[in-house]
């Protein structure tokens, strides 16, 4: 079955139409692929790159806090200075200063009792329950952000809708020339250190993007932004192979996830931070959707400008075929007068136009030597049809003649009665019929020979013939037998005509023969009888009374 249509050009225009989305779709399918996994692997670095920045900037203060911390544990004047120096207070008073963040440093000796803070803040009071306590007398400590505990009343109420007091600790043992602990260094620093390190992590157009930075803590915990819309989940499982991933958060909206842990310097426990960053999925690959709606917009207006294309060469290829085939109809219509101008020749139709005036050339030719064959056919047949029909005539006329006397035979005397009697029957007019037999013609035969016979024949049909009238009809109807027909004439008239006949003959010298006489019977056609036959048989019934009385003489019914 073929599906292609009839013509030419739609049959080049689909073909190439089809082409062009071979060639272009598996084009789009590629273009659309590689590029699409490019801007999505491109869009996750940027924010795997921004959650690793943050993490990084995270951990580095972390690691500078708990160096702090650590130092001024280390230095001589807290190893050996007495609770009660002044300079201790100073300098832990300087260190605030340095770090705006720290909202409170204290020295508590190694049973817990703070004696030394700044601003007086807890001072002499028991921290031996605080697990910074606790743990700063082992080593290096960085504590998980809490909730201010015994601080949150005695610090300066926070502006605005801010939530709770919340710190993170840093603490690190204090230890006398001998070695010995003689209490623990501790820090507590606002956890408005994370929004400023978060803040200037985060790229300027962050919110118009929808980027979104978080910190959450090894509990799934968010703890950045300290307030997140209802419902907000991260991701339960990250994979930490992948630089981003996708997650709906508990909500509708997808987000591309990437994260990044936070490596704070802890040799006895770690916090498990990770820094996560979200941003719409819709927006973050919205440049790829852009990229596959203009790649799509592309191969399919390629496709339309290929199909036009395809649509107009074909045209042009088609047009000097279509005016090839016009001028092929205008040859077998007969037409001789053809133009060749064809456009938009190529060598193709060049040697197409050729051969079909060639061919046209041959036809024409052809055509000619035909019609003048035909014509040359139609003459000879027109003679031949001529001669036939004369020959027919002489033929129907010697089919009617007798040939020795050059009287009407059998067959003429037959139709001429015919003739006579439908003329009567027409116009009313009868005719009459005489039957003549010469008489004794056997003896003539006998005697004077054949010859004799034939001449003597010939000499009574001319002495009837001559004794009749020109309209009248005389025919040999057999041996020594005449029919002699007398149109319009009665029976008396007819008698008197058969009188004068017998009298020419008898009266005509027949040497070497000398007389010969003849009997003639006479009978009138009327326009009742049945056939023509009814006036031949009773002519013929007188003509044999006739003989029976004697010969030579007329006799009539
Ligand atoms: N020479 C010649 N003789 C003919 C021709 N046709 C017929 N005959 C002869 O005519 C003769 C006719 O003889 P019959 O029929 O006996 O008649 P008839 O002798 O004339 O006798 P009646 O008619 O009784 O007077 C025959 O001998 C035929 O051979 C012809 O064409 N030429």
């Amino acid at each position: 079955m073929n599906f292609l249509p009839g013509s030419f050009k739609y049959r080049l225009t689909l073909i190439l139409g089809v082409l062009a989305l071979c060639v272009g779709l598996p084009g789009y399918l590629y273009l659309d692929h590689i590029y699409a996994r490019q801007l999505v692997a491109d869009r996750g670095q940027a924010l795997h790159g921004l959650a690793t920045s943050t993490a990084n900037a995270l951990t580095e203060n972390l690691r500078e806090r708990q160096r702090e911390v650590d130092l001024l544990a280390q230095t001589s004047l807290f190893r050996r200075a007495d609770y009660a120096d002044p300079e201790l207070t100073r300098s832990i008073e300087r260190l605030q200063q340095s770090y705006p963040h720290y909202s409170w440093i204290g020295f508590a000796d190694p049973q817990g009792q703070v004696r030394v803070s700044t601003q007086n803040l807890l001072l002499n009071a028991n921290v031996s329950a605080r697990p910074w306590f606790g743990a700063g007398l082992k080593g290096s400590y960085v504590g998980d952000l809490h909730s201010a505990v015994l601080l949150a009343k005695l610090l300066p109420p926070e502006s605005g809708d801010a939530g709770p007091v919340r710190f993170i600790d840093f603490a690190s043992p204090v230890l006398d020339t001998a070695g010995r602990v003689r209490g623990v260094l501790g820090a507590h620093a606002h956890w408005r250190w994370a929004t400023d390190i978060v803040r200037n992590t985060t790229p300027g157009n962050a919110k118009a993007e929808g980027i979104e930075i978080f910190i959450i803590t090894k509990d799934r915990e968010i703890i950045y932004p300290e307030k997140v819309a209802e419902g907000v989940q991260p991701p339960s499982k990250v994979d930490t192979s992948q630089p981003v991933g996708f997650d709906r958060w508990g909500g509708a909206e997808e987000y591309m996830t990437a994260q990044a842990a936070v490596r704070e310097r802890s040799p006895t426990q770690t916090l498990g931070w990770q820094v996560v960053v979200r941003q719409p999925t819709s927006v973050a690959l919205a440049p790829v959707r852009t990229l596959q709606r203009a790649v799509l917009l592309g191969t399919l207006a390629m496709s339309v400008i290929l199909l036009f294309m395809a649509y107009w060469i074909a045209r042009r290829f088609g047009e000097p075929l279509e005016q090839l085939a016009a001028r092929a109809r205008q040859i077998e219509q007969g037409n001789e007068d053809l133009q060749w101008v064809i456009p938009q020749r190529s060598i193709e139709v060049e040697h197409l136009v050729d051969a079909l005036r060639s061919t046209a050339a041959t036809l024409i030719s052809r055509r000619r030597a035909l019609e003048d064959a035909n014509a040359h056919l139609e003459k000879k047949v027109e003679e031949r049809t001529a001669e036939l029909a004369r020959a027919n005539e002489e033929l129907q006329f010697l089919a009617r003649r007798d040939a020795l006397t050059g009287m009407g035979n059998r067959l003429a005397s037959m139709e001429r009665l015919h003739e006579e009697f439908l003329r009567m029957k027409r116009a009313d007019k009868p005719y009459a019929t005489l039957m003549l037999d010469i008489d004794h013609f056997k003896r003539v035969n006998d005697t004077h020979g054949h010859a004799t016979g034939d001449a003597v024949l010939r000499e009574v049909s001319q002495t009837i013939r001559a004794t009749v009238r020109d309209t009248d009809f005389v025919g040999r109807t057999g041996g020594e037998e005449f029919l002699v027909l007398l149109p319009a004439t009665s029976l008396e008239e007819a008698l008197l005509v058969a009188e004068k006949i017998r009298t020419a003959v008898a009266a005509t010298p027949q040497p070497p023969v000398g007389q010969v006489t003849i009997s003639i019977g006479v009978a009138p056609a009327h326009p009742d009888d049945a056939n023509e036959d009814m006036s031949v048989s009773a002519a013929d019934a007188a003509l044999y009374r006739a003989k029976e009385s004697g010969r030579n003489r007329v006799a009539g019914i």
